[in-house]
C-alpha cells in the first residue's frame, strides 16, 4: 500500500493505493496532520508501508509532517523535488526550483495524459494556469487568488460583508445578479474565475488554435466546469504527476 499526499496551503488531499495495479483503497481531504493519521488508521486492510508526497508548504512543515507519518505508521516518505525536466517536459521558470511543485506535477500529469499541447488550470486556495506546448516545453503560467482567498479578503477588509458557509453554498446555485450580500459576493467572485478561465482559453487558442487539451483540477473545479465544457476535469491530476516524479518500485 502506498499513501499519497498533496499538501496544499489549506488542505491535505490524501489517498491510499495498492502497490500492485494502483487501485484506490481510500482517500479524502483533511485540514490537519492528526486528522490525516486518524483517517488512514480508519481504513480497513494493511497499513501503507510507503508514502510519496508533494507539498507547497515550508520545508519545516513538510519535514515535520513526514516525521509524524513515519512515527505513526513506520513508513518511508519520499517528497517530490523540483526538476528542470522530467518525462519529456521542461520546466519553464527562469529559476526552476521556484515553480510550485503542485503546478509542476499537474502539468507533468496533463502532458502525460494528453500527449499534446495543454492548458492546466488548478482551482484551490490560489488559482493557477500553466501552458505546455506540444513539444513538452512549459511556457510558464499565471497565479491569482482562488475563491477562498477572494471571499476572505472581502470579509476581512469590509465591515458589512459577513455570512456563513452554508449561505455561500446556496448562493452559488445561480449566477444572476445577487439580491443579498452573500449572493452578490459569491457570484461576483465566481464570475471573476469564469473571466480568468475564459481569458486563458483565448490565450491557448491564440497559441495553438484548437490543438490543445484543457485540464481542470483542484477543489473548486466545479465552479468553472460550465465555462469550459471541453475541459477534462481530472481531480487527481497532481497524483498522476506525483507517481511520475516519485516512482516507488
Ligand atoms: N472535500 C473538500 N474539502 C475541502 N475543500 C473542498 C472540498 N471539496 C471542494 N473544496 C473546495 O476546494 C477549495 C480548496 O481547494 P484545494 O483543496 O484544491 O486546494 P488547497 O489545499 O486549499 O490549496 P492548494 O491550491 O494550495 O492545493 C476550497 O475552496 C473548498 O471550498
Ligand atoms: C501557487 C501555489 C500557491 C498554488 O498552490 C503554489 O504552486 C506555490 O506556492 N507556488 C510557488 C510560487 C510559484 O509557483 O511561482
Ligand atoms: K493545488
Amino acid at each position: 500500500m502506498i499513501l499519497e499526499l498533496d499538501c496544499g496551503n489549506s488542505f491535505i488531499k490524501w489517498r491510499v493505493i495498492r502497490s500492485e495495479g494502483a487501485s484506490i483503497v481510500g482517500g479524502g481531504v483533511v485540514d490537519t496532520v492528526s486528522a490525516l493519521i486518524d483517517a488512514v488508521r480508519g481504513l480497513r486492510g494493511p497499513v501503507p508501508g510507503r508514502c510519496r508526497l508533494v507539498s507547497v508548504r515550508t520545508e519545516e512543515e513538510t519535514t515535520s509532517l513526514g516525521q509524524a507519518l513515519s512515527q505513526a505508521f513506520g513508513l518511508s516518505v519520499v517528497s517530490a523535488r523540483p526538476a528542470k525536466a522530467l518525462a519529456g517536459v521542461t520546466n519553464g521558470y527562469d529559476d526552476y526550483e521556484r515553480l510550485g511543485l503542485d503546478r509542476w506535477l499537474a502539468l507533468l500529469g496533463g502532458y502525460h495524459l494528453a500527449r499534446r499541447a495543454c492548458l492546466v488550470i488548478d482551482l484551490g486556495t490560489a488559482v493557477t494556469a500553466d501552458y505546455v506546448c506540444a513539444a513538452g516545453e512549459h511556457l510558464g503560467g499565471f497565479i491569482c487568488p482562488g475563491m477562498p482567498l477572494m471571499r476572505n479578503q472581502l470579509r476581512t477588509h469590509t465591515r458589512r460583508i459577513r455570512y456563513d458557509d452554508l449561505a455561500a453554498e446556496r448562493a452559488l446555485s445561480s449566477l444572476v445578479p445577487g439580491r443579498t450580500t452573500v449572493e452578490a459576493v459569491e457570484r461576483g467572485c465566481a464570475l471573476m474565475l469564469h473571466g480568468f478561465v475564459l481569458t486563458q482559453l483565448e490565450q491557448a487558442q491564440a497559441l495553438w488554435g484548437e490543438d490543445f487539451t484543457v485540464f481542470v483540477t483542484g477543489g473548486d473545479a466545479a465552479l468553472v466546469q460550465n465555462v469550459v465544457p471541453q475541459a477534462r476535469i481530472v481531480p487527481d491530476l497532481v497524483f498522476v504527476g506525483l507517481a511520475m516524479a516519485c516512482p516507488l518500485d
